[in-house]
């Protein structure tokens, strides 16, 4: 139990500070970051620091530009994370690829089903990796749990996630429709990528989508939803989330994925041979390592999904082989129209980009 405990200890202290750093390779792949997000801090600045073919090369630090377009057309870098608010998504991804620079693009991909398969389709053109910052798919813990489901027989799905509301000012990106704000689009793409994964395949109907919304003016942005789709096998999914959650919802529905790896509770019932009554059997799995997950790659127990995430995302753009975990172009479409669907069977318009030209098309 001690031991267990300052493993916990141990395990925490490298998230916030990893070890000290290897080398970096003389060939890194040099990062700009878009824009100083809450986020990049924890998905790209911290990973990046225990990662020997990764440096930051322009954002706060070493180098501040004077725009982002002078970031994104800088000829010493070499991929680019955008995590801009998501309405601001596609144009800024589409202009790092027409710069020829691959993508860490911060989930959800764009706006809209028609956006994503616009910009998936110019990247394959041109070669270059985007990759959607779906950071739990990378977990290693994601991956034995779905290794416990088959996705035919399934039958009912629930996913449940909240936000607090405290995190988040009236101002904030999410509630504000013009950048992409609403609750499904931020939120529910977690829980749009879990159902898609668990059933191993594309919801065929959004059967309901309730939402509550903001107050005018941003009364298209919803900030609580509650939807049911059904699957090709007939199962449904559905999904619960509120990024306005109080204190006492969170206190059973925070999503602590990037932090919390260990397998929840695996449940199920059997019938004994020769006895009359189901059992319930209970088991509980952690896999902090790819190498506990079953996948023979290096991985460090302090790795959080973002850090995983980074790995796959250097192994993608050297052409190198990496786990198999991965969210390709056609997926994070598909997570998209998914999405799309929940909007039009709630009843509020679908999020979209501002219309820009491309300057330096190419
Ligand atoms: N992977 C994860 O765990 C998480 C992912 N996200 C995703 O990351 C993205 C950013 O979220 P978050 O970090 O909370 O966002 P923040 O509000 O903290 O940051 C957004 C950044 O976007 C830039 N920006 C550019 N134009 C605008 C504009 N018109 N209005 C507001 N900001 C603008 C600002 O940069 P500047 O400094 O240049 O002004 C700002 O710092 C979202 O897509 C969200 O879905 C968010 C949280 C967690
Ligand atoms: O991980 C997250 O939790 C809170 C959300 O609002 C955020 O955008 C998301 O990525």
């Amino acid at each position: 139990m001690a031991s267990a405990f300052c493993d916990l200890l141990h395990r925490n202290w490298q998230i916030l500070r990893p070890p000290a750093p290897p080398p970096k390779a003389t060939n890194a792949l040099r990062f700009g970051i878009l824009g100083t997000s809450r986020i990049a801090p924890f998905a790209l600045i911290t990973p990046s620091r225990s990662h020997p073919e990764v440096i930051l090369s322009a954002h706060s630090i070493p180098r501040v530009l004077d725009s982002y377009a002078d970031l994104v057309n800088d000829k010493d870098i070499d991929a680019v994370y955008v995590p801009l608010p998501t309405g601001l998504h596609y144009e800024w991804a589409m202009r790092c690829l027409a710069a020829g620079k691959h993508v860490l693009l911060e989930k959800p991909s764009t706006a809209n089903g028609t956006e994503a398969e616009e910009l998936f389709k110019v990247a394959r053109e041109k070669g270059l990796v985007v990759l959607e910052a779906r950071h739990f798919v990378f977990q290693p813990s994601w991956r034995v749990f779905l290794g416990e489901v088959e996705g035919e027989g399934v039958e009912r799905v629930e996913v449940t996630m909240c936000a607090p509301g405290a995190a988040f000012g009236k101002g904030d990106i999410r509630f504000r429709y013009e950048l992409g704000g609403g609750a499904m689009l931020d939120l529910g793409t977690y829980h749009v990528g879990a159902l898609r994964a668990i059933f191993g395949a594309e919801a065929e109907e959004c059967l309901s989508c309730e939402v509550s919304t903001c107050a005018p003016p941003n009364e298209l942005c919803d900030t609580k939803f509650n939807a049911t789709f059904r699957f090709p096998n007939g199962g449904t999914g559905e999904m619960y989330g509120n990024i306005k959650a109080s204190l006492v919802e969170l206190a059973t529905n925070f999503g602590t994925i990037q932090v919390w790896h260990r397998k929840k509770r695996v449940e199920d019932e059997a019938l004994p041979a020769g006895q009359e009554k189901w059992v319930t059997r209970r088991e509980v799995k952690k896999a902090y390592t790819l190498k506990e997950a079953g996948v023979d790659r290096p991985s460090e127990k302090y790795w959080l999904t973002y850090r995983y995430m980074l790995e796959e995302f250097v192994n993608k753009i050297r052409g190198r082989e990496g786990s198999d975990m991965w969210v390709d172009g056609e997926d994070s479409v598909r997570q998209m129209r998914m999405l799309d669907m929940a909007y039009e069977k709630a009843g509020l318009p679908l999020r979209k980009s501002p219309e820009f030209k491309l300057e330096t098309a190419g």
